[in-house]
């Protein structure tokens, strides 16, 4: 079954941070789907599904370290997307079928800028081999039940880019999301909002509008500026997740205390739990006092808490 990706507010795919209670909490914040962070393939097919009876979980585990690659459990079934980092159609198929049936749709990233995606063919490198993105796409759209989807990044004219997503759309993706931003651009350079205005007009799926989503009302802003179906935010979330919430967002005191005992609720990962509270700190304190530094030392959840 097909997920319905009209009108929907979207936790953006963000690696180190988007991993179960962080998915959690912006749902009860009011998000309607919520990316995973990017796994990539050669990762996932070394691992093995289990059911984590103490948590209540389904974990994707390392099958040598026994590393969770992947957690998830029933309530978001319906809502997780899970992201695949792969320049290869095979192994993409491989991972996706561990896990396609504890998630509501696979999202293919051809957007990470970063010198290990791009040296490895995935990611943003995608944008220049759209052949194997086809192929990726379809592979995927022929042998799985679950709907799939991709996520682009804006190329150097909007004939390119218009071109690429139409043909990505010809793949049978249920929804295309786009962010608003070339490779070459920095996060700090404003999104091009009109750059995702010419891809909606020009497909029929749904466009997911991604770039410069910062307070509850830039939703709204970004749809009507560009038409798009839905829309997607990393930053605005990963600093303050309650960005999801129409009334305004929560006090930040009380959404970091949230985050944390939803990590200790769901065994997160000390990495990912103190990368995640560091972006925060760094966007609305600073890493050098008291708390940063204590952030900083911490080796486990129970030293954060
Ligand atoms: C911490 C962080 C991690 C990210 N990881 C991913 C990722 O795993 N996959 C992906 O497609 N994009 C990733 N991105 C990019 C975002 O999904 C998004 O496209 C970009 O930040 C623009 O949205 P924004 O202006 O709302 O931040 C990441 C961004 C951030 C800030």
């Amino acid at each position: 079954m097909d997920l319905d990706w009209e009108g929907k507010h979207i936790l953006a795919p963000m690696v180190r941070v988007g991993t179960l209670p962080f998915r959690l909490l912006a749902a009860e914040y009011g998000a309607d789907i919520t990316y995973g962070e990017e796994l990539v393939d050669h990762k996932v097919i070394k691992c093995i599904r289990e059911v984590n009876e103490k948590l209540g979980t389904i974990d994707i585990i390392d099958k040598k370290t026994r590393e969770v690659v992947f957690r998830t459990c029933e309530a978001e079934k319906q809502r997780v997307v899970c992201q695949f980092g792969t320049a290869d159609a095979t192994r993409a198929l491989m991972a996706s079928q561990l896990l396609c049936r504890d998630v509501a749709a696979i999202d293919l990233n051809m957007g990470c800028p970063k010198s290990f995606s791009i040296s490895g063919g995935m990611g943003a490198a995608l944008l220049s081999h759209p052949e194997t993105a086809h192929d990726i796409l379809t592979t995927l759209r022929r042998n799985l039940e679950i709907p799939v989807t991709c996520k682009i990044r804006l190329l150097k004219t909007t004939e390119a880019t218009v071109e690429l997503a139409k043909r990505l759309e010809k793949t049978g993706i249920s929804a295309i999301a786009v962010h608003g931003r070339k490779v070459a651009d920095r996060p700090r350079d404003p999104a091009q909002w009109d750059g995702i205005a010419n891809v909606v007009s020009a497909l029929s799926i749904p466009v997911i509008a991604n770039g410069d989503v910062f307070e509850y009302s830039d939703f709204h802003r970004i749809l009507a500026a560009t038409g798009a179906a839905s829309a997607m935010t990393a930053r605005g979330a990963c600093w303050n997740v309650s960005i999801f919430q129409k009334g305004g967002k929560s006090n930040w005191e009380d959404v970091k205390r949230e985050y944390l005992r939803k990590c200790i609720l769901w065994d997160n990962d000390i990495k990912s739990t103190k990368h995640t509270l560091k972006q925060m700190i760094m966007e609305y304190s600073c890493l050098e006092f008291a708390e940063g530094k204590a952030v900083n030392k911490c080796q486990s959840l129970a030293d954060l808490a």
